[in-house]
């Protein structure tokens, strides 16, 4: 079987090689990846002392300090340096062509949607206007089960849970305003699905997957549907996002969530990684990994996605990282095509922001510098 959890993935390693080569040169018209690449340089001939004197003195604009260089990244318009990890969020890939600065990118700010029910419909193309969710919605199946099983055997099945919107149709409209907040200031579409246009359907077929991909049972079938369904009327998962100074945009329970609730699919387009490799996205997830490279395939919510594409990571160079680790990303085939959800491992109190291992088993995603 296929090691439970999936992966965020960054076409870091390649993208640090090529970096890497250009030490030693400043910015330049013909270089590939000119500013993002930009490390102080590595060794001086007469001609470019000045160069390397000016290098020599650049400081981070955050914290002040000259060191970790091979991660200072030199802004194209104003020439100032910043670390890579000093940045909001912490920047995890040297950017391919010019980068700026955030003081030379006020686009980068934080647009915030509009709080009106008819805006927030159309943006999430939600198929029923507000309505008070009954105390009861997504408890169905715990009801079932009370009816039906002795606990010892509930414990034992470990099956999923749906999770439980709020009951406050204003609280809804708020948290799903937050998510519209985040996906519009990243120029991101809301999709609660897979999208197919760069790799075909059938190109996802979970028994590719080296060394088997654990399958879906009916039942937690039956839960994954009904939260989809839920999620189209607009009984919107208990999640709120915000915005975190290091980290960028975040996801924290806006009501207490249950060990095993399904908190999200991974959604966006599906591409093959061979696609990706020099893409600058942060967000992309493993879906599917073959014996053959060329088949592996990759979800890009770069375009379009959804919430799950703001949840933190854990540093897991670090214990106290690990401790803060409250979801699990876990790949399943459905149906024969291979879906990733992130699910909760354990009760997570109103309050928490929502973190996961990006390094579930391999450990290409840098975290480092996570906080
Ligand atoms: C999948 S995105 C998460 C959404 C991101 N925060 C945003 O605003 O778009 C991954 C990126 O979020 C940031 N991030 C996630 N977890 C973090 C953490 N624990 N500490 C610092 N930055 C984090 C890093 O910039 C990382 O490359």
């Amino acid at each position: 079987m296929a090691p439970p959890g999936s992966l965020m993935r960054v076409a870091y390693m390649e993208r640090g090689g090529r970096a890497r080569e250009q030490c030693g040169r400043p910015a330049s018209s013909e270089n590939e990846i000119r500013g993002s690449a930009i490390m102080k340089p590595a060794s001086k001939s007469c001609s470019e002392s000045s160069e390397q004197d000016k290098y020599d003195l650049t400081v981070c604009e955050k914290c002040g300090h000259g060191d970790s260089e091979q991660e200072m990244l030199l802004c194209d318009g104003c020439d100032r340096g910043f670390h890579m990890f000093c940045l909001c969020p912490v920047l995890v890939t040297l950017p391919v062509g010019d980068w700026f600065c955030p003081l030379c990118s006020p686009t980068a700010l934080v647009y915030e949607f509009p709080k009106v029910q008819k805006k927030i419909v159309d943006f999430f193309r939600i198929l029923k206007p507000f309505h008070q969710v009954s105390p009861g919605c997504g408890e169905v199946r715990k009801r079932r089960r009370q009816s039906g099983g002795s606990l010892c055997r509930q414990k034992k099945s470990r099956r999923l849970l749906p999770y439980i919107p709020c009951s406050d149709p204003h609280r809804r409209l708020e948290q799903m305003a937050s998510l519209a907040t985040a996906l519009t200031s990243v120029g991101v579409s809301f999709t609660d699905k897979l999208l197919y246009s760069f790799a075909p359907r059938m190109a996802n077929t979970a028994r590719l997957e080296k060394g088997g991909m654990q399958s879906m049972g009916k039942e937690d079938k039956g839960t994954l549907e009904a939260c989809k369904a839920m999620c189209s009327r607009g009984e919107w998962p208990p999640l709120m996002v915000t915005h975190d100074s290091r980290q960028g945009f975040v996801v924290e329970a806006d009501r207490h969530i249950k060990d095993m609730t399904i908190i999200c699919e991974y959604t966006g387009e599906v591409d093959f990684m061979r696609h990706r490799t020099h893409d600058e996205g942060n967000s992309i997830m493993g879906l599917l990994f073959t014996e053959d490279p060329d088949e592996e395939l990759v979800i890009c919510p770069d375009k379009c996605g959804n919430i799950a594409r703001f949840i933190s990571g854990i540093n897991n160079h670090s214990p106290e990282g690990k401790k803060k680790q409250n979801l699990r990303c876990v790949r399943y085939d459905v149906d024969g095509e291979a879906r990733v959800l992130l699910i909760a491992i354990r009760d997570i109190p109103q309050g928490e922001r929502l973190y996961y291992d990006y390094n579930a088993f391999q450990k290409e995603y840098p975290t480092q510098h996570f906080v």
